[in-house]
């Protein structure tokens, strides 16, 4: 089987991705297996030039292609926010619980008619020598008041998903997979990745 590098250190995508990329007939690597490397600063302020970045710094490392994932949640009562700091919304300790409580307490008064948001997530093929390729998908959902459901990461407690009429975190691993905003941008990105991948795999 083919190799991937995903560059992330997020346990939640590293899953979600493995699963995704099987069918493909690629075996995914991301940052877990490298430990020795460094976080890469985020520094952008978009979730594409995030993604841009961890891909493109991470492909001159290794020296060949990887793809990078910014991803988070807007929320249109909090004016788009967390955003880009979803990760970190309630600080660096980068805590999915933390963060939840955070967004709940700061809808505490917004009603259920105001309570709209979605996922985004931006997707960066970046190797050495030729041109980032890069693509994004989104998913549509509500805040709900309380957690519902184990199954994810991040977020997905409070997402409620309106295409599915569950909590993001009541679906299973397929169910999410056919609605989400991650799978939404790779969708994009199948029809590429023959050509993208050739010359990618272990050297
Ligand atoms: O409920 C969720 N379901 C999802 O499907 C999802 N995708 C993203 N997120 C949130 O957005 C942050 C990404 O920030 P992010 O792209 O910088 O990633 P990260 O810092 O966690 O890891 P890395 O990939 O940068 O190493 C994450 O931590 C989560 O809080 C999600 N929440
Ligand atoms: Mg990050």
């Amino acid at each position: 089987m083919s190799e991937v590098i995903i560059a992330t250190k997020n346990q939640g995508k590293a899953k979600e991705f493995t699963r995704m990329f099987q069918p493909l007939g690629f075996e995914v690597k991301t940052l877990l297996d490298f430990p020795e490397i460094k976080d890469v600063e985020e520094t952008g302020t978009t979730f594409e030039e995030n993604a841009i970045l961890k891909a493109e710094t991470i492909a001159r490392l290794l020296d060949r292609m990887v793809i990078a994932d910014d991803s988070g949640l807007a929320i249109d009562a909090l004016e788009g926010r967390p955003g880009i700091y979803s990760a970190r919304y309630a600080g660096e300790e980068k805590s999915d619980e933390a963060n939840m409580n955070k967004v709940l307490e700061e809808l505490t008064d917004v009603p259920d008619n105001e309570r709209k948001a979605r996922f985004f997530c931006a997707l960066a093929v970046a190797s050495p020598g030729k041109e980032t390729f890069i693509v994004s998908g989104t998913c549509e959902g509500l805040i709900l008041r309380e957690k519902r459901g184990s199954y994810g990461f991040g977020y997905d407690p409070i997402f409620f998903a309106i295409e599915k009429g569950k909590a993001m975190a009541e679906l299973t691993p397929e169910e999410k997979a056919q609605i989400s905003h991650r799978a939404n941008a790779l969708r994009k990105l199948e029809s590429e990745l023959p050509s993208l991948l050739a010359g990618a795999g272990k050297k």
